[in-house]
């Protein structure tokens, strides 16, 4: 069939609830709708809309993606972005951190086959940080090769810029983290126009709607390169997942777990089990064995609704 011409190309950058920003080649912007009730879009998509007037469209079609990454909990689903070449997990020195929601959004982000960094943050607080160090190792080794961790002082611009910059040159990166983390702090660091973006936007939708925006992509300073920031998350389900896929998001279990008894081995009580043995001895991380554990029988409790 041959193209529509007056459908026209564009990637949505920023979702609001049931509208979409899309923008074009060129940088012109439109506010689109999904045709009909179907969500689905996620920021990030390459897209083709029909305009409407000056400013607005409909999203008609939306391209194959790349990849997806998200998170569904009860009931719900949650998309973070589409299209995405890394994953940057921003954790603290303080708060503490999750290691349960690290390892979740890393189970995520392996079996999307995206590409995750850690950014350690906040670590000029001295008092604190080689605990923080320590725990962020645990998670970063159980990956082969280990998952690159990168210091930083979000309150400080220019280190920030220095340390990560390099790693976001012509990639589309997505940041993601709990609340609290510095998350925000880090993208106004690297990208000086975010604060006012966020702010023209909560105005565009009249006062008090901040909440709507929830997910906004970046271009960084020079053009090359994309950061999308996404809301914290206090959550992290990973119902869509198989228990194949869970099992795959644990990469440090595989060599174990080709020594099992059974082929079909769950590696929960089952008599034989490789990877029992591994977090027996320690070479595999009991916190790591539990978490794996969580999912599954989270997942199971779901199916049985
Ligand atoms: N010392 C220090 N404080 C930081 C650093 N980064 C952020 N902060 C502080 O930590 C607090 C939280 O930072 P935010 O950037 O708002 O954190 P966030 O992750 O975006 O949090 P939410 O907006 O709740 O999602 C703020 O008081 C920041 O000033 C850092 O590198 N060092
Ligand atoms: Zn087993």
């Amino acid at each position: 069939m041959a193209p529509d011409p007056s459908l026209v190309a564009g990637r949505i950058i920023a979702s609001h609830g049931r509208h979409y920003t899309v923008e074009m080649v060129g940088g012109a912007t439109r506010q689109c709708f999904p045709r009909g009730k179907k969500s689905g879009p996620a920021v990030g998509d390459l897209v083709l809309i029909r305009p409407q007037g000056d400013s607005e469209g409909v999203i008609e079609s939306i391209q194959a993606r790349r990849n997806l990454l998200y998170r569904s909990d009860d009931m719900r689903t949650k998309q973070f972005a589409a299209n995405v070449d890394q994953l940057l997990l921003v954790v603290a020195v303080e708060p503490a951190f999750s290691p349960d929601l690290v390892g979740r959004a890393l189970v995520a982000a392996h079996s999307a086959d995206i590409a995750p960094l850690i950014i350690l943050n906040k670590a000029d607080i001295a008092d604190g940080l080689d605990k923080a160090q320590g725990r962020v190792h645990a998670l970063s080794s159980a990956y082969q090769p280990p998952i690159p961790v990168l210091l930083t002082n979000a309150l400080d611009t220019q280190a920030t810029t220095q340390a990560l910059l390099p790693h976001l040159r012509g990639k589309c990166s997505l940041l993601l983290g709990q609340s609290g983390m510095g998350k925000s702090s880090l993208l106004n660091a690297l990208v000086p126009q975010a604060q006012a973006a966020t702010q023209e936007h909560s105005i565009a939708l009249d006062a008090g709607r901040h909440t709507t925006t929830s997910t906004r992509l970046y271009h960084l300073p020079g053009g090359d390169g994309t950061l999308i920031d996404s809301p914290g998350f206090q959550n992290f389900g990973l119902f869509h997942l198989s228990p194949g896929d869970i099992e795959r998001g644990f990469p440090e279990f595989a060599q174990r777990a080709a020594h099992c008894r059974f082929y079909n081995c769950t590696h929960r009580r089952e008599p034989g089990c490789g990877v029992l043995a591994a977090v027996q001895e320690g070479s595999i991380q009991p916190e790591r064995h539990e978490l794996y554990l969580r999912i599954l029988a989270e997942n199971e409790a779901q199916e049985r609704y």
